[in-house]
């Protein structure tokens, strides 16, 4: 089957159901434990609390396991990776675990380089409830030869679509691959998230950024497939309105979690009636 067939096939995520997902997460407000790179610890917090949710960047090996276990969610991402980070990484993971808390992968720049790309190889293992990248770090992790240009793409998330259902039966996690539209899959059914902004790109961690608010939706869902391409459309949706209250990209920020903030579940749940 042709490419452009396949996602010709894939329907869009219901409006509704992102309503009622940002509605749990702010009923629930749940508390996520960040192991994330130093560039995007700003805006990642300030997304997360925009949104509805508490981060907290927990990062001393005496406390990330005990954390892990506390927290509702965990967010790793090795966007600024070194040994003794993956080491903490590892502690955490297990922790999380053995204690039933969900965690996300962030793969930033698999396939660019050895050192990151074996250690992704053995974090994507240990049962991530998720995997959120762009289509070369997807695609890397689901077995192709690609390598980004350092942490942006050089392939469209279209592209990447099969990389994505293989990498979430390969694994067992929900798989997102990010770009114009977003992908998400379980291996099995696949939603397409569409919104968003080009300007989105050029603000550095929004794609860290989504990945801990899609660490945020999956703490105590029901039904993660749902959870995560709801935390896409949030992302997304609010990139588009940011866009059009904006004049580039030293103002998008504001805007953008402006746009969280005011996001109602109602509205979005009537968009679909
Ligand atoms: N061309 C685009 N048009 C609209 N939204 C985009 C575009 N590129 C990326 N996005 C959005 O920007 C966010 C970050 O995605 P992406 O740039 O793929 O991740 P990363 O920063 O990890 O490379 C996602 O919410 C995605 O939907
Ligand atoms: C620029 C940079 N360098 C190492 S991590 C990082 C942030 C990447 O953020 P994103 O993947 O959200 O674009
Ligand atoms: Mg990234």
């Amino acid at each position: 089957m042709s490419d452009l067939h396949t996602i010709s096939l894939i329907p869009q995520f219901p409006l509704r159901r992102v309503g009622e997902e940002l509605e749990r997460l702010r009923a629930s407000a749940p508390l996520v434990h960040c192991l994330t790179n130093e560039v995007v610890q700003s805006i990642t917090a300030n997304v997360l609390l925009a949104l509805g949710a508490s981060p907290a960047m927990i990062v001393a090996e005496a406390e990330v396991a005990d954390f892990a276990s506390m927290a509702d969610a965990l967010l790793i991402n090795v966007g600024t990776l070194y040994p003794a980070r993956l080491a903490v990484m590892q502690a955490a993971v297990v922790a999380a675990n053995a204690a039933d808390t969900p965690w996300v992968l962030d793969p930033v720049a698999a396939g660019v380089l050895a050192y990151r790309t074996d250690a992704l190889h053995v974090l994507m293992q240990q049962k991530p409830a998720a995997i959120r990248g762009n289509a070369s770090e997807i695609m890397c992790l689901a077995g192709e030869f690609a390598s980004g240009k350092g942490v942006d793409s050089t392939a469209q998330s279209a592209s990447a679509i099969a990389a994505a259902k293989r990498l979430a039966q390969q694994t067992g996690a929900i798989v997102v691959v990010t770009g114009e539209v977003d992908y998400v899959s379980d291996g099995e059914v696949t939603w397409a998230v569409p919104w968003g902004h080009v300007l989105m790109t050029y603000v550095v961690g929004t794609g860290c950024a989504l990945s801990a608010v899609v660490a945020a939706f999956v703490a105590g869902a029901s039904d993660r497939l749902a959870a995560v391409a709801a935390a896409c459309a949030v992302m997304a949706i609010a990139g588009e309105r940011a866009e059009s209250a904006c004049d580039g990209p030293g103002t998008f920020l504001p805007a953008f979690l402006d746009a969280l903030y005011i996001m109602q579940p109602a509205m979005l749940k009537a968009a679909d009636e």
